[in-house]
């Protein structure tokens, strides 16, 4: 499971749009270190459908508190190098994605406050540091869109195993070349087409079957509609 932590958030409004977020992607567990106070009228106003995850959202009284039962804890940060001295090299929300479903055991990713972040003695007792690739210009994004952009990249990236799981088996080459024989005699037999024009046919049908990924299914379906 990976859950979210919030340390310290200021604005009801942004954890019940972390809340939202946090449903749109496919993620249950908030944690918040702070006070219960923090969910009211506007968190919820702001989770519109979500409001389970603030119902089930868990309060924890300090940072260590929150991360003591997690196996892998991941910190995040805008400021990058010079303007704090990080100690850790951060990795991007696209590298954490490639890691983080290979990582087992319960994980947290962890946000800071909206004025001063995550303090570096936060930041060291994580094992990974996570920063958004913005503008040198304004590189501190607002709490929430900072959680959906990290949200965003794991969940994209689920989506894809998932999608590479399902996928059909590609055609094999014996495949490709019997749909395009199959389609080479249905054009030979076609005594409306002109014969300049049927050599034409057959290179460019042999191009798109070799340009596409085509599964076997296909290949073998189209060579039925080619009898
Ligand atoms: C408004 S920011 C805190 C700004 C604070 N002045 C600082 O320097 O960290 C609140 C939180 O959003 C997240 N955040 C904001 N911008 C980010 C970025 N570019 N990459 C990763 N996380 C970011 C971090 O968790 C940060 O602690």
């Amino acid at each position: 499971m990976i859950s979210v932590i919030l340390v310290n958030p200021k604005y009801s409004g942004n954890v019940g749009s972390i809340a939202r977020v946090m449903m749109n992607f496919d993620f249950e567990d908030l944690r918040i270190v702070g006070n219960r106070n923090i969910i009211n009228d506007e968190a919820y106003m702001m989770a519109v459908h979500a409001k389970e995850i603030l119902d089930n959202a868990k309060f924890y009284e300090s940072f260590d508190d929150a991360i003591k039962d997690l196996d892998f804890v991941i910190a995040t940060s805008g400021a990058r190098g010079g303007d704090r001295n990080l100690k850790r090299v951060p990795i991007t929300p696209k590298e954490l994605a490639d890691k983080i479903l290979e990582i087992k055991g319960n994980i947290g990713i962890v946000f800071g406050r909206e004025d001063d972040g995550l303090r570096n003695e936060e930041i060291d007792k994580c094992d990974l540091l996570v920063s958004i690739p913005t503008s040198e210009k304004y590189p501190i994004m607002n709490l929430s869109h900072a959680v959906a952009v990290i949200l965003y990249e794991i969940y994209t990236k689920k989506v894809e195993n998932r999608f590479l799981d399902i996928k059909m088996r590609e055609a094999s080459k014996e495949d490709k070349e019997l749909l395009i024989k199959k389609f080479n005699e249905f054009i030979d037999k076609n005594e409306k087409i002109p014969e300049h024009k049927k050599e034409l046919c057959k290179i460019i049908f042999k191009r798109l079957v070799n340009r596409a990924f085509i599964s076997g299914k296909e290949a073998w379906t189209l060579m039925s509609a080619f009898k």
